[in-house]
């Protein structure tokens, strides 16, 4: 057998823990399929005298993250710290500039500096691997980096957050009340240490973008994700949306258009309702599914678990098997340095379905105001919805309605027109419906 993989461990929570717990149960069983042992060197966190139901007594400790990066006795650096700044960015560029291999399941730090670190790693000669940044325990990386690589992606789209997924699906089967499932969500080692991040769409813009790169061969560009979240979803909205034969799940959608040369990206995380007939209507709790439509493979459906310890550290420790293993593959499947510009797509002439819901004052002639802007704006109504109150009052009533197909600058116009109106008393919500 070869030398033994030595592996520094930078982060030791939910997906840190998992990682030595994985590799403690199954490391007889990956060091053969990697062909050599693989042995945790180091290990560094927070707190060193926490307990978190894992034998740490075998590991050195460092307090300093970039000094775990710095050692001489490692070969794989393991950043499973979070943030896209602050000590997991230090510890990365440390570990790629001194040579060593990265593995990390950091989406924000891929995402924020992702071209910067694939640079230093080819310039070494090492591997940036990231499988569990992206759709936790799913292959998605590797299925669309290796698996799909013959393909041109025509585009790419799926579940790419796990506790908004949770949420989403648990308030549709028990009717719970949104902070209530967050919380669960939260214990149950999903979210994210600000869950911000999750329900703002922004942990799902931070894989789209990722996935986006890898799959049209673009520079990475988080920046230009249009990005909205679940917090503005009220139980109604997904009874509604059940009535109409839609579940509502958040989405991360991606294509690129190539015009004279000019490439034009288009990233949107947002909710969309999901035809029920749809394969990611059928998705529930925790799970993520990416879906990538290859010109020759057809439509790939990667789904599974995309957060929690287990799948997550599953990723990681994958990722660690193909570094014993000698596969060093350009991080973004091409050279950095051949990466295209993009600009990012105008949403304006997209067609599609929306649902389109108000909150407005209880009081006559608030349809017509509704309808007329419609009309002036040229947005064709499929359904309209009217959610009364039980009793004569003054809280205000939900007004939804589904469009005909049409170019969403139809319905941003009708929106512009009705602003300021004193029968809305809250912003209207757009979602779009999944095609
Ligand atoms: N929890 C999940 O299901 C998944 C998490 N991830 C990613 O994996 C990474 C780790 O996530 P979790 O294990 O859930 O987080 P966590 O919060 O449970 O653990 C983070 C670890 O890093 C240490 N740490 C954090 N900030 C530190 C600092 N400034 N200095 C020193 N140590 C620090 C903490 O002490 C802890 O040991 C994050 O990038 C997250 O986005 C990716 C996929 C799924
Ligand atoms: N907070 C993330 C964890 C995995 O990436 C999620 O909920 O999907
Ligand atoms: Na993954």
């Amino acid at each position: 057998m070869a030398e033994k993989l030595r592996i520094a461990l930078a982060g030791l929570g939910t997906v840190g823990a998992g990682v030595i717990r994985l590799l403690a149960e199954n490391g007889e069983l990956i060091s053969r399929r990697a062909g050599r042992e693989i042995s945790i060197t180091a290990v560094s966190a927070r707190d060193r005298g926490k307990d978190r139901g894992v034998d740490l007594s075998g590991y050195a400790w460092e307090d300093d993250m970039t000094l775990l990066a710095a050692r001489d006795d490692v070969d794989v650096v393991v950043e499973l710290v979070g943030g896209s700044d602050g000590p997991a960015v230090a510890l990365a560029r440390t570990a790629l500039a001194g040579g060593k291999n990265l593995v990390t399941a950091n989406k924000a730090m891929v995402a924020h500096h992702g071209l910067e670190l694939a640079g230093l790693a080819e310039a070494n000669g090492v591997s940036l691997r990231y499988e569990a940044a992206v759709a936790g325990g799913i292959p998605a990386i590797k299925g669309l980096g290796e698996g799909a690589a013959a393909n041109r992606i025509e585009r790419i789209y799926g579940i790419l957050n796990g506790t908004c997924n949770y949420i989403l699906s648990e308030m549709e089967a028990t009717g719970r009340d949104f902070g209530d499932v967050l919380s669960e969500a939260q214990s149950l080692g999903y979210a994210e240490a600000d869950p911000t991040f999750d329900i703002e769409g922004i942990d799902a813009a931070h894989k789209l973008a990722i996935l986006a790169a890898l799959a049209f061969g673009t520079k990475l560009d988080f920046a230009a994700v249009d990005v909205s979240g679940i917090s503005r979803i009220r139980a109604a909205d997904i009874g509604q949306a059940r009535a109409l034969g839609y579940v509502i799940r958040l989405i991360g959608l991606a294509d690129c258009a190539a015009d004279n040369g000019d490439r034009h990206l288009f990233q949107r995380v947002a909710p969309y309702l999901v035809p029920l007939r749809h394969p990611l209507a059928g998705v529930s709790g925790p799970t993520n599914a990416v879906v990538a439509e290859g010109n020759f493979s057809g439509r790939l459906l990667f789904e599974g678990a995309g957060a929690g310890d287990g799948p997550t550290a599953s990723a990681v420790v994958a990722d660690i098997i193909d570094i014993a293993r000698g596969n060093v593959l350009p991080p973004f499947s091409l050279p950095v340095d051949t990466l295209q510009d993009s600009a990012p797509a105008d949403p304006g002439n997209r067609r599609n379905r929306a649902y389109v819901r108000f909150m407005v004052a209880d009081r006559p002639g608030v349809l017509a105001e509704i309808t007329a802007a419609m009309r002036d704006a040229g947005v064709s109504i499929e359904s309209f919805i009217q959610k009364g109150q039980e009793e004569d009052g003054d809280e205000p009533v939900l007004v939804a309605m589904v469009t005909h197909d049409g170019p969403e600058g139809s319905v941003t116009k009708a929106l512009d027109l009705l602003q300021g109106s004193a029968s809305l008393v809250e912003e209207p919500l757009v979602m779009r419906l999944l095609g």
